[in-house]
Protein backbone atom coordinates (compact mmCIF):
# COMPACT_ATOMS: atom_id res chain seq x y z
CA UNK A 1 0.00 0.00 0.00
CA UNK A 2 1.73 3.13 -1.28
CA UNK A 3 0.89 6.53 1.19
CA UNK A 4 -1.54 8.31 -1.11
CA UNK A 5 -3.37 4.82 -1.80
CA UNK A 6 -5.27 5.68 1.25
CA UNK A 7 -6.56 8.39 -0.42
CA UNK A 8 -8.50 6.00 -2.95
CA UNK A 9 -11.01 6.35 -0.29
CA UNK A 10 -12.35 9.21 -0.85
CA UNK A 11 -11.21 9.25 -4.55
CA UNK A 12 -14.84 10.30 -5.78
CA UNK A 13 -15.69 13.64 -3.21
CA UNK A 14 -12.21 14.89 -3.75
CA UNK A 15 -12.18 14.39 -7.52
CA UNK A 16 -15.34 16.18 -8.11
CA UNK A 17 -13.77 18.97 -5.02
CA UNK A 18 -10.82 19.08 -7.14
CA UNK A 19 -12.61 19.41 -10.20
CA UNK A 20 -14.95 22.03 -9.05
CA UNK A 21 -12.18 24.20 -7.94
CA UNK A 22 -10.31 23.93 -11.22
CA UNK A 23 -13.84 25.73 -12.67
CA UNK A 24 -13.81 28.44 -9.54
CA UNK A 25 -9.96 28.94 -10.81
CA UNK A 26 -11.00 29.47 -14.10
CA UNK A 27 -14.11 32.00 -12.73
CA UNK A 28 -11.67 33.73 -10.61
CA UNK A 29 -9.37 34.50 -13.80
CA UNK A 30 -12.68 35.02 -15.60
CA UNK A 31 -13.18 38.07 -13.32
CA UNK A 32 -10.15 39.79 -14.68
CA UNK A 33 -11.15 39.18 -18.29
CA UNK A 34 -14.35 40.86 -17.65
CA UNK A 35 -12.74 43.66 -15.72
CA UNK A 36 -10.63 44.49 -18.70
CA UNK A 37 -13.69 44.55 -20.99
CA UNK A 38 -15.18 46.66 -18.71
CA UNK A 39 -12.47 49.37 -19.09
CA UNK A 40 -12.62 49.12 -22.58
CA UNK A 41 -16.25 49.83 -23.29
CA UNK A 42 -16.09 52.49 -20.63
CA UNK A 43 -15.76 54.78 -23.05
CA UNK A 44 -18.80 53.95 -25.13
CA UNK A 45 -21.54 54.39 -22.76
CA UNK A 46 -23.99 52.35 -20.57
CA UNK A 47 -25.05 50.01 -22.95
CA UNK A 48 -21.48 48.76 -23.66
CA UNK A 49 -20.75 48.13 -19.99
CA UNK A 50 -23.56 45.50 -19.30
CA UNK A 51 -22.18 42.81 -20.75
CA UNK A 52 -19.04 43.24 -19.24
CA UNK A 53 -20.58 43.77 -15.54
CA UNK A 54 -22.90 40.95 -16.00
CA UNK A 55 -19.88 38.98 -16.81
CA UNK A 56 -18.32 40.05 -14.04
CA UNK A 57 -21.05 39.43 -11.75
CA UNK A 58 -21.44 35.91 -13.01
CA UNK A 59 -17.62 35.22 -12.41
CA UNK A 60 -17.71 36.30 -8.99
CA UNK A 61 -20.89 34.43 -7.80
CA UNK A 62 -19.24 31.40 -9.66
CA UNK A 63 -15.61 31.52 -7.99
CA UNK A 64 -17.54 31.67 -4.67
CA UNK A 65 -20.23 29.42 -4.96
CA UNK A 66 -17.92 27.12 -6.98
CA UNK A 67 -14.98 27.44 -4.16
CA UNK A 68 -17.74 26.80 -1.49
CA UNK A 69 -18.88 23.89 -2.73
CA UNK A 70 -15.18 22.41 -3.71
CA UNK A 71 -14.04 23.20 0.18
CA UNK A 72 -17.52 21.58 1.54
CA UNK A 73 -16.82 18.12 -0.52
CA UNK A 74 -13.11 18.88 0.67
CA UNK A 75 -14.57 18.79 3.88
CA UNK A 76 -17.01 16.11 3.61
CA UNK A 77 -13.91 13.76 1.99
CA UNK A 78 -11.76 14.53 4.88
CA UNK A 79 -14.32 13.11 7.64
CA UNK A 80 -14.90 10.33 5.63
CA UNK A 81 -11.45 9.86 5.61
CA UNK A 82 -10.71 10.33 8.89
CA UNK A 83 -13.43 8.33 10.46
CA UNK A 84 -12.42 5.14 7.74
CA UNK A 85 -8.69 5.86 8.67
CA UNK A 86 -9.38 5.86 12.77
CA UNK A 87 -11.55 2.83 12.34
CA UNK A 88 -9.23 0.88 10.54
CA UNK A 89 -6.07 2.05 12.85
CA UNK A 90 -8.35 0.98 15.80
CA UNK A 91 -8.82 -2.35 14.31
CA UNK A 92 -5.01 -2.89 13.21
CA UNK A 93 -3.97 -1.53 16.97
CA UNK A 94 -6.48 -4.08 18.94
CA UNK A 95 -4.79 -7.00 16.62
CA UNK A 96 -1.35 -6.00 17.05
CA UNK A 97 0.47 -7.79 19.91
CA UNK A 98 0.39 -6.78 23.11
CA UNK A 99 3.98 -6.49 23.15
CA UNK A 100 4.25 -3.96 20.38
CA UNK A 101 3.42 -1.61 22.60
CA UNK A 102 6.45 -1.88 24.72
CA UNK A 103 8.53 -1.84 22.28
CA UNK A 104 7.04 1.48 19.93
CA UNK A 105 5.31 3.22 23.03
CA UNK A 106 2.32 4.32 23.35
CA UNK A 107 3.82 7.82 21.64
CA UNK A 108 3.63 6.28 18.16
CA UNK A 109 0.18 5.52 18.20
CA UNK A 110 -0.93 8.97 19.69
CA UNK A 111 1.28 10.55 17.03
CA UNK A 112 -0.73 8.52 14.43
CA UNK A 113 -3.90 8.99 15.65
CA UNK A 114 -3.74 12.38 16.35
CA UNK A 115 -0.68 14.32 14.84
CA UNK A 116 -0.89 12.13 11.32
CA UNK A 117 -4.67 11.90 10.83
CA UNK A 118 -5.04 15.63 11.39
CA UNK A 119 -1.85 15.92 9.01
CA UNK A 120 -4.21 14.04 6.37
CA UNK A 121 -7.17 16.61 7.29
CA UNK A 122 -4.87 19.24 5.93
CA UNK A 123 -3.46 17.75 2.83
CA UNK A 124 -7.53 16.30 1.76
CA UNK A 125 -9.24 19.00 3.04
CA UNK A 126 -7.03 21.93 2.16
CA UNK A 127 -3.35 21.44 0.86
CA UNK A 128 -4.73 19.65 -2.67
CA UNK A 129 -7.69 22.39 -3.69
CA UNK A 130 -5.01 25.35 -2.59
CA UNK A 131 -2.38 23.11 -4.92
CA UNK A 132 -5.17 23.15 -7.46
CA UNK A 133 -6.02 26.99 -7.57
CA UNK A 134 -2.07 27.50 -7.96
CA UNK A 135 -1.88 25.27 -10.64
CA UNK A 136 -5.02 26.05 -12.24
CA UNK A 137 -5.22 29.81 -12.48
CA UNK A 138 -1.61 30.69 -14.36
CA UNK A 139 -2.81 28.00 -16.98
CA UNK A 140 -6.11 29.68 -17.27
CA UNK A 141 -5.17 33.22 -17.42
CA UNK A 142 -2.27 31.82 -19.81
CA UNK A 143 -5.09 30.45 -21.80
CA UNK A 144 -7.28 33.66 -22.36
CA UNK A 145 -3.76 35.49 -22.91
CA UNK A 146 -2.77 33.25 -26.12
CA UNK A 147 -6.45 33.15 -27.36
CA UNK A 148 -6.31 37.14 -27.17
CA UNK A 149 -2.71 38.14 -27.79
CA UNK A 150 -0.08 35.87 -28.18
CA UNK A 151 2.52 38.74 -28.31
CA UNK A 152 1.39 39.65 -25.28
CA UNK A 153 1.01 36.63 -23.36
CA UNK A 154 4.10 35.85 -24.37
CA UNK A 155 5.41 38.72 -22.44
CA UNK A 156 2.80 37.64 -19.47
CA UNK A 157 4.52 34.57 -19.05
CA UNK A 158 8.36 35.69 -19.22
CA UNK A 159 8.54 36.99 -15.78
CA UNK A 160 7.30 33.34 -14.30
CA UNK A 161 9.54 31.65 -16.29
CA UNK A 162 12.18 33.73 -15.25
CA UNK A 163 11.20 33.47 -11.83
CA UNK A 164 10.96 29.13 -12.48
CA UNK A 165 14.70 29.22 -13.93
CA UNK A 166 15.56 30.94 -10.61
CA UNK A 167 14.12 29.11 -8.42
CA UNK A 168 15.40 25.83 -9.83
CA UNK A 169 18.75 26.76 -9.73
CA UNK A 170 18.04 27.88 -5.90
CA UNK A 171 16.92 24.35 -5.54
CA UNK A 172 19.74 22.89 -7.48
CA UNK A 173 21.37 20.07 -5.01
CA UNK A 174 19.07 20.68 -2.53
CA UNK A 175 17.57 17.18 -1.44
CA UNK A 176 21.50 16.88 0.15
CA UNK A 177 20.86 20.38 1.60
CA UNK A 178 17.43 19.42 3.11
CA UNK A 179 18.66 15.93 4.87
CA UNK A 180 21.85 17.93 6.00
CA UNK A 181 19.21 20.53 7.30
CA UNK A 182 17.19 17.28 9.01
CA UNK A 183 19.73 15.74 10.04
CA UNK A 184 21.29 19.51 12.37
CA UNK A 185 17.57 19.75 13.06
CA UNK A 186 17.25 16.03 14.83
CA UNK A 187 20.62 16.86 16.21
CA UNK A 188 19.51 19.85 17.95
CA UNK A 189 16.05 18.32 19.12
CA UNK A 190 17.86 15.64 20.75
CA UNK A 191 20.26 17.81 22.35
CA UNK A 192 17.38 19.52 24.11
CA UNK A 193 15.70 16.13 24.99
CA UNK A 194 18.59 15.19 26.59
CA UNK A 195 19.45 18.62 28.32
CA UNK A 196 15.41 18.74 29.43
CA UNK A 197 15.80 14.66 30.46
CA UNK A 198 19.07 15.37 32.48
CA UNK A 199 18.18 18.65 34.49
CA UNK A 200 17.63 17.06 37.45
CA UNK A 201 21.02 15.34 37.53
CA UNK A 202 22.91 18.53 36.05
CA UNK A 203 21.38 20.54 38.54
CA UNK A 204 22.11 18.50 41.58
CA UNK A 205 25.96 17.51 40.43
CA UNK A 206 26.36 20.81 38.82
CA UNK A 207 27.32 19.92 35.37
CA UNK A 208 25.52 22.81 33.18
CA UNK A 209 28.35 23.31 31.12
CA UNK A 210 29.44 19.59 30.13
CA UNK A 211 25.43 18.60 29.87
CA UNK A 212 24.56 20.86 27.77
CA UNK A 213 27.57 20.59 24.98
CA UNK A 214 25.59 18.66 22.99
CA UNK A 215 23.08 21.09 22.59
CA UNK A 216 25.33 23.74 22.24
CA UNK A 217 27.59 22.06 19.87
CA UNK A 218 24.14 21.07 17.82
CA UNK A 219 23.17 24.79 17.41
CA UNK A 220 26.72 26.16 16.22
CA UNK A 221 26.94 23.38 13.60
CA UNK A 222 23.25 24.27 12.25
CA UNK A 223 24.25 27.67 12.50
CA UNK A 224 27.13 27.51 9.96
CA UNK A 225 25.59 25.15 8.24
CA UNK A 226 22.07 27.31 7.89
CA UNK A 227 24.55 30.49 7.45
CA UNK A 228 26.94 28.99 4.55
CA UNK A 229 23.71 27.75 2.55
CA UNK A 230 21.66 30.68 2.90
CA UNK A 231 24.81 32.98 1.92
CA UNK A 232 24.76 30.61 -1.32
CA UNK A 233 21.25 31.28 -2.17
CA UNK A 234 19.83 34.12 -0.72
CA UNK A 235 20.39 36.45 -3.77
CA UNK A 236 19.56 33.97 -6.50
CA UNK A 237 16.06 33.01 -4.24
CA UNK A 238 15.12 36.45 -4.04
CA UNK A 239 15.74 37.50 -7.20
CA UNK A 240 13.44 34.93 -8.39
CA UNK A 241 10.56 36.34 -5.51
CA UNK A 242 11.36 39.61 -7.67
CA UNK A 243 11.09 38.67 -10.74
CA UNK A 244 7.66 37.36 -9.79
CA UNK A 245 6.65 40.37 -7.94
CA UNK A 246 3.64 42.31 -9.00
CA UNK A 247 5.19 45.85 -9.47
CA UNK A 248 8.08 43.50 -11.92
CA UNK A 249 5.73 41.95 -13.49
CA UNK A 250 3.72 45.14 -14.34
CA UNK A 251 7.17 46.90 -15.62
CA UNK A 252 7.94 43.69 -18.09
CA UNK A 253 4.37 43.83 -19.54
CA UNK A 254 3.61 47.36 -19.45
CA UNK A 255 6.85 48.65 -20.74
CA UNK A 256 7.26 45.48 -23.33
CA UNK A 257 3.22 45.93 -24.03
CA UNK A 258 3.37 49.74 -24.47
CA UNK A 259 6.35 49.07 -27.03
CA UNK A 260 3.49 46.17 -29.20
CA UNK A 261 0.64 49.01 -28.70
CA UNK A 262 2.65 51.69 -30.40
CA UNK A 263 4.13 48.96 -32.89
CA UNK A 264 0.35 48.38 -33.59
CA UNK A 265 1.16 44.77 -32.77
CA UNK A 266 -1.13 44.83 -29.96
CA UNK A 267 -4.27 47.04 -28.94
CA UNK A 268 -4.85 49.07 -25.97
CA UNK A 269 -7.44 46.54 -24.67
CA UNK A 270 -5.45 43.55 -24.75
CA UNK A 271 -2.77 45.19 -22.77
CA UNK A 272 -5.47 46.02 -20.39
CA UNK A 273 -6.04 42.68 -20.18
CA UNK A 274 -2.43 41.36 -20.00
CA UNK A 275 -1.85 43.86 -17.15
CA UNK A 276 -4.87 42.40 -15.07
CA UNK A 277 -3.38 38.91 -15.56
CA UNK A 278 -0.08 38.71 -15.66
CA UNK A 279 0.50 39.27 -11.98
CA UNK A 280 -1.83 36.69 -10.71
CA UNK A 281 -0.45 34.35 -13.45
CA UNK A 282 2.87 34.76 -11.79
CA UNK A 283 1.92 35.43 -8.16
CA UNK A 284 1.19 31.56 -6.89
CA UNK A 285 4.98 30.98 -7.80
CA UNK A 286 6.10 32.61 -4.55
CA UNK A 287 4.24 30.30 -2.60
CA UNK A 288 5.77 27.42 -3.99
CA UNK A 289 8.07 26.95 -0.83
CA UNK A 290 4.98 26.89 1.35
CA UNK A 291 2.80 24.67 -0.95
CA UNK A 292 5.51 22.23 -1.38
CA UNK A 293 6.39 21.86 2.55
CA UNK A 294 2.56 21.91 2.99
CA UNK A 295 2.10 18.60 0.54
CA UNK A 296 5.39 17.13 2.08
CA UNK A 297 3.88 17.42 5.68
CA UNK A 298 0.80 15.58 4.02
CA UNK A 299 2.67 12.96 2.33
CA UNK A 300 4.72 12.07 5.67
CA UNK A 301 1.55 11.84 7.50
CA UNK A 302 0.54 9.19 5.05
CA UNK A 303 3.57 7.26 5.09
CA UNK A 304 3.07 6.93 8.99
CA UNK A 305 -0.50 6.19 9.08
CA UNK A 306 0.58 3.51 6.26
CA UNK A 307 3.43 1.97 7.93
CA UNK A 308 1.12 1.51 11.36
CA UNK A 309 -1.56 0.40 9.08
CA UNK A 310 0.75 -2.26 7.92
CA UNK A 311 2.16 -3.66 11.41
CA UNK A 312 2.23 -7.16 11.21
CA UNK A 313 -0.90 -8.04 13.42
CA UNK A 314 -0.43 -11.35 16.10
CA UNK A 315 -1.64 -13.86 13.97
CA UNK A 316 -5.22 -15.29 15.21
CA UNK A 317 -6.27 -19.44 14.74
CA UNK A 318 -8.74 -19.93 12.31
CA UNK A 319 -10.37 -22.36 14.30
CA UNK A 320 -9.55 -21.66 18.07
CA UNK A 321 -9.39 -24.71 20.32
CA UNK A 322 -9.98 -25.37 23.79
CA UNK A 323 -7.58 -25.71 26.35
CA UNK A 324 -7.73 -29.15 28.65
CA UNK A 325 -7.22 -27.62 31.83
CA UNK A 326 -4.77 -25.04 32.75
CA UNK A 327 -1.19 -26.32 32.77
CA UNK A 328 1.00 -24.17 31.30
CA UNK A 329 4.23 -25.60 29.64
CA UNK A 330 7.06 -23.96 27.80
CA UNK A 331 8.36 -26.48 25.53
CA UNK A 332 12.43 -25.63 24.11
CA UNK A 333 11.40 -21.97 23.52
CA UNK A 334 13.53 -19.32 22.04
CA UNK A 335 12.88 -16.07 21.60
CA UNK A 336 14.28 -12.62 19.39
CA UNK A 337 13.06 -9.07 19.47
CA UNK A 338 15.11 -8.07 16.50
CA UNK A 339 14.83 -11.21 14.47
CA UNK A 340 18.63 -11.90 15.13
CA UNK A 341 19.77 -11.77 18.89
CA UNK A 342 18.28 -14.68 20.95
CA UNK A 343 17.57 -13.44 24.30
CA UNK A 344 15.86 -16.95 25.72
CA UNK A 345 17.12 -20.27 24.14
CA UNK A 346 16.19 -23.79 25.10
CA UNK A 347 13.38 -23.01 27.67
CA UNK A 348 11.77 -25.67 29.10
CA UNK A 349 8.83 -25.44 31.69
CA UNK A 350 6.36 -26.73 33.40
CA UNK A 351 3.66 -24.54 35.63
CA UNK A 352 1.25 -27.26 37.47
CA UNK A 353 -2.10 -25.71 38.81
CA UNK A 354 -1.82 -24.25 42.26
CA UNK A 355 1.84 -23.72 42.22
CA UNK A 356 4.05 -20.89 42.54
CA UNK A 357 7.26 -20.46 40.06
CA UNK A 358 9.55 -18.10 40.90
CA UNK A 359 11.95 -16.44 37.70
CA UNK A 360 14.90 -15.23 39.00
CA UNK A 361 18.24 -14.10 37.90
CA UNK A 362 20.75 -11.09 36.85
CA UNK A 363 19.28 -8.08 34.81
CA UNK A 364 18.56 -8.79 31.81
CA UNK A 365 18.58 -12.54 31.85
CA UNK A 366 14.76 -12.54 30.24
CA UNK A 367 12.65 -13.10 33.06
CA UNK A 368 10.15 -10.48 32.02
CA UNK A 369 10.24 -11.74 28.85
CA UNK A 370 9.50 -15.59 29.91
CA UNK A 371 6.58 -13.40 31.74
CA UNK A 372 5.25 -11.17 28.58
CA UNK A 373 5.73 -14.46 26.25
CA UNK A 374 3.37 -16.61 28.53
CA UNK A 375 0.83 -14.21 29.13
CA UNK A 376 1.25 -13.95 24.55
CA UNK A 377 2.52 -10.28 24.62
CA UNK A 378 4.79 -11.62 21.76
CA UNK A 379 4.72 -14.79 19.75
CA UNK A 380 7.83 -17.19 20.55
CA UNK A 381 10.22 -17.77 17.52
CA UNK A 382 10.91 -21.28 17.82
CA UNK A 383 9.62 -23.76 20.08
CA UNK A 384 6.09 -23.53 21.71
CA UNK A 385 4.09 -22.51 25.17
CA UNK A 386 0.80 -24.48 25.62
CA UNK A 387 -2.20 -23.42 27.77
CA UNK A 388 -3.95 -26.95 28.97
CA UNK A 389 -2.12 -29.10 26.11
CA UNK A 390 -3.01 -26.26 22.94
CA UNK A 391 -0.35 -24.05 22.00
CA UNK A 392 -1.04 -20.51 22.71
CA UNK A 393 -1.32 -19.57 18.92
CA UNK A 394 -4.62 -22.00 18.34
CA UNK A 395 -6.54 -19.99 21.55
CA UNK A 396 -8.67 -17.03 20.67
CA UNK A 397 -7.68 -13.94 22.40
CA UNK A 398 -10.79 -14.38 25.10
CA UNK A 399 -10.08 -17.84 25.80
CA UNK A 400 -5.81 -16.97 26.83
CA UNK A 401 -7.16 -13.62 28.94
CA UNK A 402 -10.08 -15.71 30.61
CA UNK A 403 -7.45 -18.20 31.94
CA UNK A 404 -3.98 -16.01 32.18
CA UNK A 405 -3.80 -13.00 33.94
CA UNK A 406 -1.13 -10.54 34.62
CA UNK A 407 -0.31 -7.92 37.01
CA UNK A 408 2.87 -5.99 35.92
CA UNK A 409 4.95 -3.29 36.80
CA UNK A 410 3.86 -0.61 35.65
CA UNK A 411 0.07 -1.05 36.33
CA UNK A 412 -2.10 0.94 34.06
CA UNK A 413 -5.16 2.74 35.91
CA UNK A 414 -7.65 4.63 33.09
CA UNK A 415 -9.36 7.82 33.69
CA UNK A 416 -12.37 6.31 34.93
CA UNK A 417 -13.69 5.50 38.05
CA UNK A 418 -11.76 3.23 40.45
CA UNK A 419 -14.65 0.64 40.68
CA UNK A 420 -14.63 0.86 36.55
CA UNK A 421 -11.04 0.49 37.05
CA UNK A 422 -11.40 -2.80 38.98
CA UNK A 423 -14.47 -3.50 37.09
CA UNK A 424 -11.95 -4.37 33.54
CA UNK A 425 -11.65 -7.26 35.26
CA UNK A 426 -15.01 -8.61 35.14
CA UNK A 427 -17.28 -6.13 33.66
CA UNK A 428 -20.59 -7.74 35.16
CA UNK A 429 -19.36 -7.45 38.73
CA UNK A 430 -21.73 -6.47 41.51
CA UNK A 431 -20.05 -3.58 43.89
CA UNK A 432 -20.16 -5.92 46.49
CA UNK A 433 -17.74 -8.19 44.74
CA UNK A 434 -15.25 -5.19 43.65
CA UNK A 435 -15.13 -4.07 47.10
CA UNK A 436 -14.28 -7.45 48.00
CA UNK A 437 -11.42 -7.66 45.45
CA UNK A 438 -10.10 -4.55 46.72
CA UNK A 439 -10.41 -5.55 50.24
CA UNK A 440 -8.50 -8.87 49.10
CA UNK A 441 -5.76 -6.78 47.23
CA UNK A 442 -5.76 -4.19 50.67
CA UNK A 443 -6.60 -1.31 48.85
CA UNK A 444 -9.80 -0.99 50.10
CA UNK A 445 -8.90 0.99 53.01
CA UNK A 446 -7.20 3.54 50.25
CA UNK A 447 -9.88 3.52 48.61
CA UNK A 448 -12.82 4.99 50.89
CA UNK A 449 -10.10 7.67 52.56
CA UNK A 450 -11.22 9.80 49.73
CA UNK A 451 -14.87 11.21 49.99
CA UNK A 452 -16.14 9.64 46.64
CA UNK A 453 -14.48 6.54 47.56
CA UNK A 454 -15.48 4.41 44.33
CA UNK A 455 -16.87 6.84 42.53
CA UNK A 456 -13.62 8.97 42.23
CA UNK A 457 -12.04 9.30 38.93
CA UNK A 458 -8.49 8.21 38.90
CA UNK A 459 -6.57 11.02 37.75
CA UNK A 460 -9.56 14.08 38.44
CA UNK A 461 -10.66 13.25 41.70
CA UNK A 462 -7.81 11.25 43.09
CA UNK A 463 -4.15 10.23 42.63
CA UNK A 464 -3.09 7.06 43.49
CA UNK A 465 0.84 6.08 44.24
CA UNK A 466 2.71 3.52 42.17
CA UNK A 467 2.47 0.68 45.28
CA UNK A 468 -1.02 1.76 45.16
CA UNK A 469 -1.74 1.43 41.76
CA UNK A 470 -0.84 -2.04 42.07
CA UNK A 471 -2.75 -3.22 44.41
CA UNK A 472 -5.84 -1.76 42.13
CA UNK A 473 -4.27 -4.08 39.48
CA UNK A 474 -3.99 -6.87 41.84
CA UNK A 475 -7.91 -6.43 42.43
CA UNK A 476 -8.65 -6.64 39.06
CA UNK A 477 -6.99 -9.45 38.64
CA UNK A 478 -8.26 -11.20 41.54
CA UNK A 479 -11.74 -10.05 40.29
CA UNK A 480 -11.02 -11.59 36.69
CA UNK A 481 -10.40 -14.90 38.72
CA UNK A 482 -7.97 -16.63 36.24
CA UNK A 483 -6.57 -19.46 36.75
CA UNK A 484 -3.00 -18.35 35.62
CA UNK A 485 -1.39 -15.46 36.93
CA UNK A 486 1.99 -13.59 35.94
CA UNK A 487 3.40 -10.85 38.03
CA UNK A 488 5.95 -9.22 37.44
CA UNK A 489 6.83 -8.17 41.03
CA UNK A 490 7.49 -4.48 41.33
CA UNK A 491 7.74 -3.94 44.76
CA UNK A 492 11.46 -2.79 44.70
CA UNK A 493 10.78 0.91 45.15
CA UNK A 494 7.37 0.62 47.16
CA UNK A 495 8.18 1.82 50.96
CA UNK A 496 8.05 -1.11 53.34
CA UNK A 497 4.34 -0.60 54.57
CA UNK A 498 3.07 -0.56 51.01
CA UNK A 499 5.77 -3.70 50.15
CA UNK A 500 4.08 -5.58 52.97
CA UNK A 501 0.71 -4.69 51.29
CA UNK A 502 1.27 -5.65 48.39
CA UNK A 503 2.92 -9.33 49.56
CA UNK A 504 -0.32 -9.79 51.55
CA UNK A 505 -2.50 -9.03 48.48
CA UNK A 506 -0.51 -11.61 46.20
CA UNK A 507 -0.54 -14.00 49.22
CA UNK A 508 -4.00 -13.47 48.55
CA UNK A 509 -4.18 -13.80 45.01
CA UNK A 510 -1.94 -16.64 44.18
CA UNK A 511 -4.36 -18.98 46.84
CA UNK A 512 -5.13 -22.05 44.34
CA UNK A 513 -4.04 -20.24 41.22
CA UNK A 514 -1.46 -21.05 39.10
CA UNK A 515 1.24 -18.63 39.14
CA UNK A 516 4.59 -17.25 37.70
CA UNK A 517 6.41 -14.53 39.66
CA UNK A 518 9.71 -12.60 38.31
CA UNK A 519 11.15 -11.62 41.28
CA UNK A 520 13.59 -9.36 42.48
CA UNK A 521 14.22 -10.29 46.07
CA UNK A 522 14.83 -13.05 46.35
CA UNK A 523 13.06 -13.45 49.91
CA UNK A 524 9.51 -12.61 49.10
CA UNK A 525 10.02 -16.44 47.11
CA UNK A 526 11.43 -18.90 49.68
CA UNK A 527 8.30 -20.75 49.67
CA UNK A 528 7.76 -20.93 46.17
CA UNK A 529 7.29 -24.37 44.89
CA UNK A 530 9.79 -24.34 42.29
CA UNK A 531 12.65 -21.06 41.43
CA UNK A 532 13.82 -21.01 38.05
CA UNK A 533 17.33 -19.32 37.78
CA UNK A 534 18.23 -17.51 34.94
CA UNK A 535 20.85 -16.39 33.17
CA UNK A 536 21.41 -14.86 29.46
CA UNK A 537 18.53 -16.40 28.56
CA UNK A 538 18.78 -20.00 29.56
CA UNK A 539 18.01 -21.67 32.76
CA UNK A 540 20.88 -22.58 34.96
CA UNK A 541 18.95 -24.16 37.87
CA UNK A 542 15.50 -25.12 39.06
CA UNK A 543 14.02 -26.56 42.32
CA UNK A 544 13.19 -25.43 45.48
CA UNK A 545 15.04 -22.55 48.17
CA UNK A 546 16.52 -25.18 50.33
CA UNK A 547 17.59 -27.24 47.47
CA UNK A 548 19.22 -24.71 45.36
CA UNK A 549 20.99 -22.94 48.51
CA UNK A 550 22.59 -25.91 48.93
CA UNK A 551 24.20 -26.42 45.46
CA UNK A 552 27.03 -23.94 45.17
CA UNK A 553 25.99 -21.56 42.07
CA UNK A 554 24.52 -18.64 40.90
CA UNK A 555 21.62 -18.95 43.55
CA UNK A 556 23.51 -19.30 46.80
CA UNK A 557 25.38 -16.42 45.12
CA UNK A 558 22.39 -14.44 44.78
CA UNK A 559 21.26 -15.19 47.91
CA UNK A 560 24.16 -14.40 50.00
CA UNK A 561 24.41 -10.78 47.82
CA UNK A 562 20.95 -10.06 49.17
CA UNK A 563 20.81 -11.69 52.51
CA UNK A 564 24.64 -10.08 53.07
CA UNK A 565 23.15 -6.91 52.38
CA UNK A 566 19.52 -7.34 54.89
CA UNK A 567 21.96 -8.28 57.88
N1 LIG B 1 11.37 -4.52 23.84
C1 LIG B 1 12.61 -5.00 23.70
N2 LIG B 1 13.25 -4.89 22.53
C2 LIG B 1 14.49 -5.38 22.36
N3 LIG B 1 15.19 -6.02 23.32
C3 LIG B 1 14.61 -6.15 24.51
C4 LIG B 1 13.29 -5.65 24.77
N4 LIG B 1 12.97 -5.94 26.06
C5 LIG B 1 14.03 -6.59 26.57
N5 LIG B 1 15.01 -6.72 25.64
C6 LIG B 1 16.30 -7.39 25.83
O1 LIG B 1 16.04 -8.76 26.15
C7 LIG B 1 16.90 -9.23 27.15
C8 LIG B 1 16.09 -9.77 28.32
O2 LIG B 1 15.39 -8.69 28.90
P1 LIG B 1 14.35 -8.88 30.07
O3 LIG B 1 13.70 -7.57 30.32
O4 LIG B 1 13.49 -10.03 29.80
O5 LIG B 1 15.33 -9.22 31.29
P2 LIG B 1 15.01 -9.27 32.84
O6 LIG B 1 15.72 -10.47 33.35
O7 LIG B 1 13.56 -9.18 33.09
O8 LIG B 1 15.74 -7.95 33.34
P3 LIG B 1 15.35 -6.95 34.55
O9 LIG B 1 15.51 -7.72 35.80
O10 LIG B 1 16.38 -5.86 34.43
O11 LIG B 1 13.95 -6.49 34.28
C9 LIG B 1 17.80 -8.06 27.53
O12 LIG B 1 19.01 -8.20 26.82
C10 LIG B 1 17.06 -6.84 27.03
O13 LIG B 1 17.96 -5.84 26.65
Amino acid sequence: MTPLSLLKEVRSPLGAAIALQTLAAVAGVLLFVALADLAEQLPHGAAAIWPPLVLGAIAVLAATLLTSAATTLSHLADTRLQLRLRQRLADRIGRLPLGWFATQGAGRVAKVVRDDVHGLHHLVAHTLLDVTAVVVTPLAALGFLIAADPWLALVSVLPLVVGVALFARSLAGSAAQFTEYGTAQREINAGVVEFVNGIAVVKTYGGGQRAHRRFADATAVFHDFFRAWAGRTTTITTSAFLAVSAPAVLVVVLGVGIWLVDSQISSPADLLTAALLAPPMAAPLAAIGTWMQQLRAGVSAAESVTALLAEPELPQPQAPRIPDGSVVRLENVAFSYDGETEVLRGIDLELRPGTVTALVGPSGAGKSTVALLVARFHDVTRGRITLGGVDVRELSTETLFQHIGFVFQDAMLLRMSVADNIRLGRPSATDAQVHAAARAARVHDRIVEDPRGYDAIVGVDVDFSGGERQRIAIARAVLADTPVLVLDEATAFADPESEELIQDALSELARGRTLLVVAHRLRTIVDADQIVVLSEGQIVHKGRHGDLLAEPGRYARMWQAQEGSHT
